[in-house]
């Protein structure tokens, strides 16, 4: 069974405790303190597997939970250091807390490991203590505890190319036409509950791959059938193929369909419609030759907006080869910009509501901010400044980002673009 989601418990290992005790020798009446300190506890660390395509195994074990380290001994013994717990991840999994659903970590492209939660510290032993007025201190440090927390786990399928369209038009039947992968077909709604991936290979040398998404309904940016869900999904494909049942078998209309879920697309994020679109118009073997020809009225309705209009038969095989190459082509023509970091956080506005940022490191040097008020939060800081800087950078640290950046190495002099809806403005 596939998932793309799980709820699990993660902690991570107290610190030991720091050791209490004297020397003891013969002839030597009152020892010195000798307590050692406490081992650190374990962290909690993500580590992408590419063996793992699917989250099922969290559904059995949920609880991942770090072993404490061992508390100081006498003689100056230092507690062990607990091991890690290192939970294995399929790539394209992203972590978040969830109470809050804030981003955590993005396990993709050059993220495959990452501490999600670090260990206590161990105490120190009394043997730190000892100082000239207090020769013989009675207390060691406890260890720091660990820290606890429910994430929610999140798969995201990384296709170049997504199959869009309302249920039983023909997404499954194409895909398992085109590609290696063979998804569930059935003549009812909501058929496939998974996304399928397949490897479309064109003459054995070029080749995407494509995934199915299905289940996109009305209302689906609200939550409603499989939502949200499977519209996680279409954020990282490249090109999206519009799948649409030319023939009208169910009653359909096939220009209303696309414009229903071009709008399911804008209102989940209008991001989605900047995305090259194509249209395979299907079912072209049981089209009603006395009915207006829904392929003209498709090319007049669309092309003029840039989606070109292919007819397509998935059962038969008429068409598809020219609707694989045109993607194949599109997908040349899509840049793929290497994302170098990538960070959303949310920033508290007017005290009643988060506002969420990302900040993205598209080329050496060159970190972009975008989010919906960069006035508000930055006032109208010239990072050029010293001081500019200075500010931003407090900005960053007070939004737990600083430290991130830093390893992803951002440093002064960096070019900083920032995108809002207020003003853009960039050093
Ligand atoms: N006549 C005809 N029927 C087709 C064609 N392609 C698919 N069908 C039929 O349409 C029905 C639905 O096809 P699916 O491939 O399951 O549709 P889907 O879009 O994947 O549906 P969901 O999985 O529910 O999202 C099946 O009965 C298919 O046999 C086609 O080119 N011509």
């Amino acid at each position: 069974m596939f998932a793309d989601s799980a709820k699990v418990f993660i902690k991570s290992g107290k610190g030991g405790d720091g050791h209490v005790s004297f020397r003891r020798e013969l002839f030597v009446p009152a020892g010195g303190p000798d307590g050692g300190d406490g081992g650190k506890g374990g962290d909690i660390i993500f580590e992408v597997d590419p063996g793992l395509n699917t989250l099922t195994d969290f559904r059995h074990v949920r609880k991942y939970i770090a072993k404490n380290g061992e508390e100081g001994g006498k003689k100056r013994c230092h507690g062990a250091n607990a091991e890690n717990l290192v939970v294995k991840v399929p790539e394209g999994t992203v972590i978040k807390d969830f109470e809050t659903g804030k981003v955590i970590a993005d396990m993709s492209g050059e993220n495959k490991r990452e501490v999600i939660l670090k260990g206590g510290k161990g105490g120190l032993g009394n043997m730190n203590f000892a100082t000239p007025t207090m020769q013989a201190p009675k207390y060691a440090q406890p260890g720091q505890p660990g820290h606890e927390l429910w994430v929610q786990l999140e798969l995201k399928v990384i296709a170049d190319v997504g199959l869009v369209g309302f249920p039983n038009v023909g997404k499954s039947t194409l895909l398992s036409r085109v590609s290696n992968a063979r998804p569930k077909v059935a003549n009812y709604h909501f058929t496939t509950l998974n996304p399928h991936l397949g490897v479309v290979d064109l003459d054995g040398s070029a080749g995407f791959v494509m995934a199915d998404i299905p289940g996109l309904i009305e209302g689906a940016s609200q939550g409603v059938g499989l939502g949200h869900d499977f519209l996680r999904h279409i954020e990282r494909c490249r090109v999206l193929v519009h799948v649409v049942d030319a023939a009208g078998t169910e009653g359909r209309d096939p220009i209303a369909d696309i414009r229903a879920i071009n709008e399911e697309l804008s209102a989940y994020n209008p991001e989605l419609l900047k995305k090259p679109m194509v249209i395979a118009a299907n079912k072209t073997d049981s089209i009603n030759p006395d009915d207006p020809d829904p392929i003209e009225l498709l090319k007049n309705e669309f092309e003029p907006e840039g989606m070109t209009v292919y007819p397509i038969s998935a059962v038969s095989g008429k068409g598809v080869r020219e609707l694989l190459y045109a993607v194949y082509h599109l997908l040349q023509t899509v840049e793929q910009k290497p994302v170098i970091f990538e960070k959303e956080f949310e920033v508290e506005y007017a005290g009643d509501r988060n506002l969420p940022y990302t900040v993205t490191q598209e080329e050496e040097g060159v970190f972009v901010v975008e989010g919906p008020r960069i006035e508000k939060m930055l006032g109208y800081t010239n990072l050029e400044s010293e001081k500019g800087f200075q500010f931003f950078q407090k900005f960053l640290k007070e939004n737990g980002i600083l430290e991130d950046l830093e390893q992803a190495g951002i440093q002064e002099g960096d070019t900083v673009r920032m995108y809002g809806l207020a003003f853009d403005y960039y050093k």
